[in-house]
């Protein structure tokens, strides 16, 4: 079996590290993302009682009955803000929806950033204005440290520091709860439906809360799948898609998914928050010339992310 490295990070390193320590976490990021495109991040900086207040709300939005959940089902937005209900979503490739239901929050623009008028305004949810309060204050926050992360990624890269701060600042990044729901009569279930079947993420980076519940698993470059695990409160992060073509598949975007638990524990949930930072939808995913030349003839066409996210949101059945 192939030893998988997802190296466990310390965050403090790069934020309020040494000249030394600062490089030492560039390559280190680097180069898990170049090999498998998996780390998990510690010392981030959102604290134990964050993260229980985060799960307790999603916990009860979850918990309320579907026709109450339905109401926050909007037509038109691709599931991009509000409530998806189950089995919606159809990983590329398989016939069969995700055994998941997903509430999905955006971006609130604080300045007078005229991108403001193209984002759809977030759904509040009526009967829990903790949920509200909470996953906006978490979605800051991982926007934040996504843009250190993305800062490090770009010295690996040998770009300025400062690469994708004004291509992140105010991006279309979201921030998706995520509830695996009890399967009461397994027997009931096709063969082929799953948590959340293989997939890429399409986003530059995607920073996960709460991966210390099993199932997820990553496709090793051998073809074997291997389970992440992350030491309770770690983030685990990996390399979507925008971020592997604008490097021209130096950066890895893997295969993940999410299998279903042994028979016994079907009828038990499983709950997880990825946050998928995007950019702005005008950034250029054309390919960095440093990262083409003989040996790494250009792979892609050009494209922005814009475009590129709207043939995927197409491809994976939520929009039409
Ligand atoms: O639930 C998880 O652990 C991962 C979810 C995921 O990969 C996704 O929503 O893209
Ligand atoms: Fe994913």
């Amino acid at each position: 079996m192939s030893i998988v490295n997802i190296p466990r990070l310390d965050l403090i390193n790069y934020t309020n590290g040494s000249a030394e320590q600062r490089q030492q976490f560039s390559q280190d990021i680097g180069r898990a993302f170049n090999e498998t495109g998996f780390v998990t991040v510690t010392n981030h900086g959102l604290s134990k009682q964050l993260i229980e207040r985060l799960y307790e709300q999603v916990k009860a939005l979850f918990a309320m009955p579907d026709n109450v959940k339905e109401k926050y089902e909007i037509p038109g937005l691709a599931g991009q803000r509000g409530y998806t209900g189950k089995q919606k979503e159809t990983a590329k490739g398989f016939t069969k929806p995700d055994l998941k239901e997903f509430w999905q929050i955006g971006q609130t623009v604080e300045d007078n950033d005229p991108v403001k008028d193209i984002y759809p305004d977030n759904v509040q949810v009526e009967e829990l204005p903790e949920f509200n309060a909470v996953t906006l204050e978490i979605y800051k926050k991982l926007e934040a440290i996504g843009k250190q992360l993305l800062r490090a990624i770009a010295v690996y890269l040998n770009l300025p520091e400062n690469y994708f701060d004004d291509k992140v600042h105010n991006g279309n990044s979201i921030l998706r709860t995520l509830h695996y729901f009890p399967i009461a009569d397994p027997d009931a279930i096709p063969d082929d439906a799953v948590r959340a079947g293989a997939h890429e993420d399409i986003n530059l980076i995607t920073l996960l809360i709460g991966a210390s519940a099993d199932g997820l698993e990553v496709l090793t470059r051998e073809g074997s799948w291997y389970p992440v695990k992350a030491h309770g409160e770690d983030l685990v992060v990996n390399v979507g898609d925008m971020l592997q073509r604008l490097t021209n598949n130096k950066l890895k975007s893997t295969t993940h998914r999410v299998v279903n638990p042994p028979r016994e524990l079907m009828k038990t949930s499983r709950f997880s928050v990825p946050f998928f930072l995007h950019p702005k939808s005008d950034m250029d995913l054309t390919s960095l010339e440093s990262c083409i030349d003989a040996e790494h003839p250009k792979l892609y066409t050009d494209i922005t992310a814009g475009e590129y996210l709207d043939e995927r949101l197409r491809e994976i059945g939520l929009k039409k």
